[in-house]
């Protein structure tokens, strides 16, 4: 049964009924709506608040105005059985949950309020739609007392007839939706209202076209419902409106003093959140739900890679950029950005700081720093959705501002425990506060350390990369201590913004001081340049001229083992920067076998991938020693390419922690990434030269990450194809 058969009473019926779930039963006091919800089929008969329907229904649905409600449940209470379940559909749901408490002395257990988020500025049953749930968010507010079972049974009506179901605490509701829905009808409103009363108000509507029609088409809605919202919501609202008047004053004197510096920060900060809202709007309400394990890659033999290519930059080098640029002085240009989702997460909580990027183009921004201790607190939690990068380069900067911070994130981030990263935090001195000792979400409390020791042996690249930004805000220095190697690129990188670094055997030592900006190109990947040099030593007739690299030792490492296995590289300089940089031209040569010690299996541990179809292609038995010692990430993804080389037969075996694999000719077959888009980048390569088509399944991942670099290898002539 429907009480109150509008608009969205109409479609919440029309919606059952359309899929055959329901007979419904409705009530208005309006007798026309109910009368023309019968003949347009919207409902099956009309009926009253009496005993005789009341007490046989499974569902009741309050949909009138919030504040008719109470009479409604009045009238409801004497015959209401306990197995029925009562729902409403009302804006607001304190006063809802009152409402019941005052007619019923408590709250029944078989009342769970809901409100779905999805309408429309119309009303009334001939407006009803049987789509207008589909896709949209329906939030269900049930209480301490409210029977599970109900819980359960409300959640699948909504997901029946398209909605995505959340639980939400009643109080949170009203929070939330006092921003998101109710001030903007206020506002819209009054806006109307006031220019409706002016003097000017006849040119003014005459004169107003697309943005007064986009921003004022909610304040065509029903006033009855939305003057009772507002009476229904009083606190929640005054308090929004209350920080929204702030921020407008703070406009108003920005006009007034002709501060065109804050009027571009909130502008730029404001479109950048709102296309961030957009897209996910359009990930839930447009785009066809995902099946991320159906998507295929298939790569048929005898291909050619040739051509030049500029590669795109590197994803952590592209975190560590904009983070600098944010936090040195000046104007900042970065090109060859890789702008992926995560990117978006870091750029969203810097501009959440109040640090202004402009987005140039696809991979370019312009960054306006505001110095190293110059973020500004933000005003709610910082959210790391789901970027792991921008934990490890955030977090540091967080904890060396002279602010208090909350960091929260979404799954699969929340409540993974991160020791090595919250230590780090505790050796800058930062106090830590969390609901789960280690874990997300997390308030941060600044640093005050003013030196830092830190041991990168044995870390991730991603802790190497936290330990690096922490080490910026050591006022008297930081000291490193790490297995020797040549310079990296993250130190090369800090370089650029003015940060003094010195390396010694087992040290890296960092220098404080404000950081200078500077115009940076991100130099390309290094897993897709070293792929791209595989590629073309693998296919017969291939000539690959890469200009972008600046390859730090690891990665010079496994060129240079390529060309000592005969590939044909003409090899890069060492620049002045200590990075080999330039242009590297490969081009087709037959492989031998290799062998690699532990260490080197160490070092080369991030291409190993790479190395293994090089040694499936190789003349003779390749061995690498130390497979065992890797972390056992790396240690995995090995694991799962000997499993696939037996697919396309290729004989590998581990033995002792020592990996076999002798060359020869790949069959090609079905193969399976796992949804690592490392593995599915070996396994393409290791289709190129098989015997026939190689697919590889599950590789989502692969498209979303590296889709640049999935159209430049077509473009140079690699066959492949994506199937859903
Ligand atoms: N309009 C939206 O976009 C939207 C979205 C989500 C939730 N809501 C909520 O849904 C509810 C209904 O809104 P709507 O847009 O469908 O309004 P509506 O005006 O289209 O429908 C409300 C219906 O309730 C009837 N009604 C009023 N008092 C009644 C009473 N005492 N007994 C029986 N019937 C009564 C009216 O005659 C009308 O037919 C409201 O609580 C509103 O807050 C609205
Ligand atoms: O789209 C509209 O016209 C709406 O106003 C829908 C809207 C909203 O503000 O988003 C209005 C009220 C709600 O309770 C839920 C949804």
């Amino acid at each position: 049964m429907i009480v109150g058969l509008g608009m969205i009473g109409g479609s919440f019926a029309k919606a059952l009924k359309e899929r055959g779930l329901a007979e419904l039963y409705a009530v208005d006091r309006r007798e026309g709506e109910l009368a023309l919800g019968v003949s347009t089929g919207v409902i099956d008969y009309p009926a009253e608040l009496s005993e005789q329907y009341i007490a046989q229904m499974d569902v009741i649905v309050l949909a009138t105005p919030v504040r008719a409600m109470a009479s409604v449940l009045a009238d409801i209470k004497p015959y209401l059985a306990e197995h029925t379940l009562l729902t409403d559909v009302g804006s607001t749901k304190g006063s809802v949950v009152e409402a019941a408490v005052s007619v019923f002395g408590h709250m029944p257990a078989n009342f769970i309020p809901g409100h779905p988020i999805a309408g429309a500025e119309k009303s009334g049953v001939l407006a009803a739609n049987s789509q207008l749930f589909e896709k949209h968010m329906a939030i269900v507010t049930p209480v301490a007392d409210s029977d599970p079972v109900l819980v359960d049974r409300l959640h699948r009506l909504w997901r029946a007839i398209g909605a995505d179901v959340v639980s939400m605490d009643v109080e949170h509701h009203d929070h939330v939706l006092a921003s998101s829905s109710h001030l903007p009808h206020l506002l819209a409103y009054t806006l109307v209202d006031a220019l409706a009363n002016s003097d000017r108000s006849q040119d003014v509507f005459k004169f107003a076209a697309g943005g007064f029609r986009d921003f004022t088409r909610i304040a065509s809605s029903d006033p009855v419902m939305w003057r009772d919202v507002f009476l229904a919501n009083k606190e929640a609202t005054l308090a929004t409106l209350d920080q929204f008047t702030a921020r407008l004053a703070d406009m108003r004197e920005a006009i007034e003093q002709g501060d065109g510096a804050s009027m571009f920060g909130v502008f730029t900060r404001a479109k950048s959140a709102r296309d961030h809202f957009l897209r996910l709007l359009e990930q839930r309400t447009i785009a066809p739900q995902k099946d991320t394990s159906s998507v295929s890659v298939s790569v048929l033999p005898a291909s050619v890679i040739k051509g030049e290519v500029s590669l795109p930059g590197d994803k952590s080098l592209s975190h560590i950029a904009i983070t600098m640029a944010a936090l040195s002085k000046g104007v900042s240009q970065l090109t060859n950005v890789c702008l992926d989702n995560g990117v978006r997460v870091t750029i969203q909580a810097l501009r959440d700081m109040g640090v202004v990027i402009e987005t140039l183009s696809d991979s370019s921004l312009r960054v306006h720093g505001v110095g190293l201790r110059g973020l500004r607190a933000p005003i709610a939690p910082i959210n790391l959705h789901q970027s792991e990068l921008s934990l490890h380069v955030l977090l540091p900067v967080l904890a060396g501002q002279p602010f208090q911070v909350s960091v929260t994130a979404d799954d699969p981030l929340l409540n993974r425990v991160r020791k090595d990263v919250f230590d780090l935090l505790r050796s800058m001195g930062a106090e830590l506060a969390f609901e789960r000792e280690d874990c997300l979400p997390v308030k941060i409390t600044p640093a005050v350390s003013k030196t830092l020791s830190f041991s990168l042996d044995g870390a991730s690249q991603k802790l190497i990369v936290s330990a690096f930004m922490a080490g910026l805000f050591a006022e008297q220095g930081a000291s490193l201590a790490c297995a020797p190697q040549g310079v990296t690129q993250i130190e090369v990188l800090l370089q650029r913004f003015g940060v003094h670094v010195t390396r010694s055997e087992t040290t890296v030592a960092l220098a404080s001081g404000e950081l200078i900006s500077a115009d940076v190109e991100i130099v390309a990947d290094m897993y897709s340049s070293a792929w791209m040099a595989l590629l073309a030593s693998l296919l017969p007739g291939s000539e690959l001229v890469m200009t972008n690299l600046g390859l730090d030792a690891r990665a010079f490492a496994f060129f240079a083992l390529l060309k000592q296995i005969g590939a044909d590289i003409e090899m890069p300089e060492k620049g002045v920067s200590g990075l080999y940089e330039g242009q590297v031209v490969v081009r087709f040569a037959e492989l031998s076998a290799f062998q690699l010690s532990i260490e080197q299996t160490d070092q080369l541990r991030t291409l190993l991938p790479l190395l293994c179809v090089a040694a499936a292609y190789a003349k003779g038995q390749s061995r690498m020693d130390g497979i065992g010692c890797l972390p056992y990430y790396h240690e995995d993804r090995v694991l799962a390419l000997v499993d696939a080389f037996g697919l396309v037969q290729v004989n590998a075996q581990i033995e002792a922690g020592c990996l076999r694999i002798d060359g020869s000719v790949p069959q090609g077959g079905e193969l399976d990434c796992a949804g690592d888009q490392y593995l599915a980048l070996a396994m393409l390569a290791l289709g190129v030269r098989s015997k026939t088509v190689t697919q590889i399944e599950d590789c989502q991942t692969l498209l979303e990450e590296f889709s640049e670099l999935d159209a430049q290898a077509k473009q140079l002539g690699l066959h492949c194809s994506v199937a859903q």
